[in-house]
């Protein structure tokens, strides 16, 4: 008899079920092939790996047996299809007969191909992962840390000095990451987390001035490791510091691949468990955007006695590839209130920071990393009178009625247009105006760095990738208006002027996903990609050479995350094309890219949408990390 599925009952082919999800796209053969051998001849374990292999697909670490709808657990429930075989393909009824299934199975286990934590199913490597992050996360954060405190507080002042009665939480933050081996530094758009960390690493080099700490800057994106060098060298410009612990600060962020060192065709890197890193405190920028795979390889490859101070912002977009590392540890803070910090800890933190903590706290719970968590809520880049900072309030907090105030104030600073036919074209014949300013840069022979950081200053966003709303067909049209406007000549596959973006790594000519190229002429009049390193070196490849890139007038909000352009517009398609992939993560992420100026072009019922619509990675890490 077949475990867990009724198959003579219901008269039911796998075989069918099978056919019709390959042929609704849900799974790939690839899918069969691994179920079936995992399962071994039990159809329920065989349809379950399925669940989670399409789990896995939408960057989920783990299936969540007790979120399944047990009668219709492949969505396949649908008016507009017609569906000719029982749609309860699982007998089961709830988690509970599942999790009991599972565990007599052969595939689950330890050393085995599936394993299960509490009512969640997942493909072993996965919760490996993340048993190898909360470990180490946790015993970075319960490594014992002796600072001179009066020290600490004296410059703690020095650095912060005071402004008012309100709790300077950047000032919290700060002392909060001198305290522990572990850290999280988050907050929105603005609210200095690249200020507090250079205070950080200013008064850290204070404190250990015996023996100067070695310091790594890294973000997950060449980009972004660029744009973090900028912040640090304008933080400390700006704190005027004295030269000799200026140059303990270092400036120079790489991506976390660089600094891992890459194995050219593997997925190991030369650092790892047996061959530590050399250094005492590394900063992870961006990090909302680093996987759980990449987090645990970096995570195990630090050397024992290093700090981690992750900085990053928790209601942004999660990482591209599985997991939600960021989001998932901080997911109980709270805007407007204090973190719930242990009664010790918080009281050891008001006292440094000579600080009374609002009583109100976010929920409380025993996460056993609460007291590495630090929220900065103050944004110094928006203040009330921005709207790219309302709006972005209002998104985030899924506030209807603070977004249709934001909406009808006529902020300077965003333009919110409806979507019509009409505001569509003059958004592409607007952004073909503002591409003109790096096209005629290059016309006029500039330097290609100049060139760069004028294409830099706008970008057109988008949601999606296909249609007319996406980034694909946006890039053809504003193509074509260039060429039109005469500001492109295009006389072949590559032509002066073409902004591309890599979007695979190619580790031996050192492009990675996501980079930036303008084809410009070199100085021997040779038309090549140009590139800008992370020291701000250009590098000039022949087009053919290229990894795959894609063309980057338009880019998705997704591979947006990591930039921020001055001036950013925005389109969101229609109500009826917004029902997938519209998101608030996603138009939130979106709206903070912009510095200065805002262009959104979208139905407000569309932004509301977005709004309301959170999405959630099921995972298991902060339940392994409850007392
Ligand atoms: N306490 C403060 N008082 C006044 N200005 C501040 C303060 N903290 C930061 N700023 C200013 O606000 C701006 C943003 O700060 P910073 O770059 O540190 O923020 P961030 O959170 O790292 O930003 P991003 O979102 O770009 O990562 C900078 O111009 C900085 O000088």
């Amino acid at each position: 008899m077949q475990v867990g599925f009724d198959f003579d009952a219901r008269e039911l082919d796998v075989t069918q079920i099978t056919k019709h999800l390959l042929a609704l796209g849900k799974i790939r053969h690839s899918d069969v092939k691994l179920a079936k051998m995992v399962a071994f001849d039990n159809d329920a374990v065989y349809f379950l790996v399925l669940l989670l292999l399409i789990a896995e697909q939408q960057q989920h670490t783990c299936l969540e047996l007790r979120h399944l709808d047990w009668m219709n657990p492949f969505g396949l429930r649908d008016k507009e299809q017609v569906i000719d075989f029982p749609l309860d393909v699982i007998s089961i009824k709830d988690a509970v007969e599942a999790i009991d299934l599972l565990e007599k199975h052969p595939a689950v286990g330890d050393n085995k191909p599936l394993s299960l934590f509490g009512s969640k199913l997942y493909l072993s490597r996965h919760a490996r992962y993340e048993a190898t992050l909360s470990q180490r996360f946790l015993e970075m954060a319960n490594r014992q840390i002796n600072v001179d405190a009066e020290q600490l507080k004296w410059l703690l002042a020095e650095y912060f000095p005071k402004q008012s009665d309100e709790v300077d939480w950047q000032k919290v933050a700060c002392a909060n990451a001198v305290l522990n081996g572990f850290s999280i530094i988050t907050g929105g758009p603005g609210t200095g987390k690249t200020t507090t960390v250079t205070k950080l690493l200013a008064i850290l080099q204070s404190l250990y001035q015996g023996a100067p700490l070695n310091i790594k800057l890294v973000a997950p994106t060449g980009k972004a490791a660029a744009r973090l060098s900028e912040s640090i060298k304008s933080a400390k410009h700006k704190l005027a510091l004295p030269e000799m612990l200026s140059t303990l600060i270092p400036e120079d962020g790489q991506t976390l691949h660089r600094l891992l060192g890459v194995i050219p065709f593997s997925n190991k890197f030369r650092h790892n468990e047996s061959n530590p890193l050399h250094l005492d405190v590394l900063i992870v920028d961006e990090a909302s955007m680093v996987d759980l795979s990449l987090m645990a390889k970096l995570v195990k490859a630090l050397p024992k006695g290093a700090r981690l101070i992750l900085l990053g912002d928790k209601d942004q977009l999660a990482s591209v590839d599985t997991g939600c590392v960021l989001g998932d540890l901080c997911q109980k803070l709270t805007l407007g209130v204090t973190p719930s910090y242990t009664p010790e800890h918080r009281l050891q933190l008001e006292n440094l920071c000579e600080a009374v903590f609002s009583a109100a706290v976010s929920e409380q719970d025993d996460f056993k990393l609460r007291d590495s968590l630090s929220f900065l809520q103050k944004s110094h880049r928006f203040n009330e009178q921005s709207g790219i900072g309302q709006l972005a309030l209002a998104v985030n907090n899924n506030d209807s009625r603070h977004l249709d105030w934001v909406l009808a104030q006529g902020f300077a600073d965003i333009q919110l247009e409806n979507l019509s036919q009409q505001s569509y074209t003059n958004l592409i014949l607007g952004s073909a105006q503002r591409y003109a300013q790096y096209l005629t840069a290059i016309a006029r022979n500039e330097k290609p760095s100049m060139v760069h950081e004028l294409f830099n200053q706008y970008r057109l966003l988008c949601a999606v990738r296909e249609g007319a709303y996406g980034a694909n067909e946006l890039n053809f049209k504003i193509e074509q208006a260039l060429v039109q406007q005469g500001l492109i000549l295009r006389t072949g596959r590559f032509y002066l002027g073409m902004p591309i973006m890599i979007t695979h790594n190619d580790y031996q000519l050192k492009l990675f996903n996501g980079d930036i190229g303008i084809l410009m002429l070199d100085d021997d009049g040779e038309l090549k990609a140009s590139f800008i390193d992370d020291a701000g070196e250009t590098r000039f490849f022949y087009p053919a050479r290229l990894p795959q890139f894609e063309l980057a007038y338009v880019m998705t909000i997704h591979k947006s995350q990591g930039s921020e352009f001055p001036h950013t517009a925005i389109l969101l398609p229609p109500m009826q094309k917004a029902q997938q992939g519209i998101n608030r993560q996603l138009v939130y992420t979106g709206i903070t890219r912009a510095k200065l100026k805002l262009e959104l072009v979208a139905q407000p019922e569309v932004l509301k949408l977005a709004m309301r619509k959170s999405v959630q990675r099921s995972s298991g890490l902060y339940e392994r990390l409850i007392s």
